[in-house]
């Protein structure tokens, strides 16, 4: 867009800012390539003319709900109108039926109450303000009138707020399927008796809970969060029995975290170190409904089977606090499955089904001074993403446009083929230079390091790198690789 605007003395433009991304300003003097611009900050920058977009004279101060309306769809517009709209605390915005959120970092529960929700059912997409619910709502009529699988993917960098996203998108998908829930004893009751069924106190008292020492965070109301929570179980239709048994569960997780481990009489053993951590133990036992003797076995002692015999082992203090939080661990994922299945068929997921909506919430994009190799597959997995998203979006929209003869100019969108290129392509790629150095002992990784340097450096956006081949640190040779770049 920049490049096919002339600007003349008089443009409006946005011009790039160090510290506010973009501001705006009025073209004062025209020299060659270079422009002089006054901003509306005051001051006076000189820029290259192929650098500044137009500025929509035009555009309403409180922005548009609908980015297709605007007269430049580039960058700066994008976010001045982003920003117009936030000020006014509209966080949501589409652009055709892509719907942007902002995050608000403050609750907002009036935007998401079961009023709201009945705003949405039925209504034509784009009739009220844009909203997760308009979304759920467009996939649902479109799954139940076209009969066509929907999916719905939700992404953004780490912390943009997917996660709550989706939740208001599962809710309002729950909302359409599921039924009411019945209310009965008030907030402070429901959880004070809880606190006693299942012999609980201030979090700061359990292991599992006061490590971060954060008991409380600004805005969160953790009594209204368990009503939230027991609310959408009845929502899905998780049973009152059910529901018990799960909090059963996780309260007998807390309790395990609190058993402590002293010496036994026999070498190498172990017992509860007092009885607090007796307490604990029964307090788990009774939770978990098993035989506390065995629970304090399976904690203290190891079972090795062979081929011709079974042999039982003491564990020593250390090694039962590993065997506790190893169990600990195994119930609570064993507990997040049974609901994730539980979920999926309470709310009527059926393997026969025809249609489904699907929902992607992807890790988000993370970039910190040294990356994991996690966090390498998550941003390869984001590069992906985008690819498809350039592919399917811009080139469908623009076939469409042909299609229909409407008079329109190329949008210009930056390809990331290259940076998958640099990741995936074979050979030479970082990903096939990684199977290569995985395959081979520590010894061959300066070699691993040279080529990686030399993939960077051949690479089109990295051609004048300033890096050094010490920029990449290998780690173990079981495949486990840091990236610093
Ligand atoms: N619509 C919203 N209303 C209120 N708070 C929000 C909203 N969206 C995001 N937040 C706040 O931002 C925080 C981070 O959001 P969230 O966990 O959804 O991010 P994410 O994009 O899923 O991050 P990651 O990729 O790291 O998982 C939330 O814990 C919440 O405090």
């Amino acid at each position: 867009m920049a490049g096919t605007f002339s600007p003349v003395v008089g443009s409006l433009v946005w011009v790039e800012d160090p510290d506010a991304a973009w501001i705006d300003g009025e073209v004062l003097e025209l020299n060659g390539d270079n422009i002089k611009v006054l901003c509306t900050s005051g001051k006076t920058v000189v820029v290259k003319a192929s650098n500044v977009y137009p500025k929509d004279a035009e555009a309403p101060p409180c922005g548009v709900d609908d980015m297709t309306k605007l007269a430049y769809l580039h960058e700066p517009g994008v976010l001045d109108n982003l920003r117009s709209r936030y000020d006014i605390n509209e966080i949501y915005t589409y652009t055709g039926n892509i719907l942007i959120a902002v995050n608000p970092f403050c609750k907002l529960p009036h935007l998401y109450d079961n009023h709201m929700m009945a705003q949405y059912k039925g209504a034509a997409f784009g009739e009220l303000s844009p909203h997760p619910f308009a979304v759920a709502d467009a996939a649902y009529r479109l799954m139940i009138n076209e009969g066509i699988s929907q999916s719905i993917l939700v992404s953004g960098e780490s912390g943009a707020g997917k996660t709550e996203s989706t939740k208001l998108l599962m809710r309002y998908l729950a909302y359409m399927g599921g039924r009411a829930a019945a209310e009965g004893r008030t907030v402070e009751q429901q959880v004070l008796e809880d606190v006693k069924k299942y012999k609980l106190g201030h979090p700061r008292t359990f292991h599992y809970l006061n490590q971060s020492k954060c008991f409380e965070l600004d805005g969160v109301d953790d009594s209204k969060e368990y009503i939230e929570t027991k609310r959408a179980m009845d929502i899905v239709g998780i049973s009152s029995d059910e529901q018990e048994a799960i909090f059963r569960v996780v309260a007998a997780v807390l309790h395990l975290g609190n058993i402590e481990f002293a010496k036994g009489k026999e070498i190498d053993s172990s017992v509860p170190k007092d009885e607090k951590s007796r307490f604990h133990l029964n307090t788990a036992a009774e939770l978990l409904m098993c035989d506390v003797k065995a629970l304090e076995d399976s904690l203290c002692k190891r079972i090795i089977v062979t081929r011709d015999e079974t042999i039982t082992k003491w564990l020593d203090p250390d090694s039962a606090a590993v065997s506790r939080d190893a169990l600990a661990k195994i119930v609570y994922s064993r507990l997040f499955d049974w609901l994730v299945d539980t979920i999926n068929s309470s709310i009527g997921q059926d393997p026969e089904s025809k249609y489904l909506i699907g929902v992607l919430d992807i890790y988000g994009f993370e970039s910190f001074k040294t990356n994991s190799f996690e966090q390498f597959c998550i941003n390869l997995t984001n590069e992906k993403l985008q690819q498809h998203f350039n592919q399917h979006v811009f080139k469908m929209e623009q076939e469409e446009y042909t299609k229909e003869e409407i008079n329109w100019s190329y949008i210009e969108f930056v390809d990331n083929q290259d940076i998958l290129d640099l990741i995936e392509k074979k050979p030479g790629g970082i990903i096939a230079l990684l199977d290569e150095a995985c395959m081979f002992p520590r010894s061959t990784h300066e070699t691993f390091a040279q080529k990686l340097y030399q993939t960077f450096k051949n690479h089109k956006r990295f051609s004048k790198p300033k890096l050094s081949r010490t920029d990449f640190t290998i780690c173990h040779y079981a495949g486990d690789v840091s990236r610093r770049i």
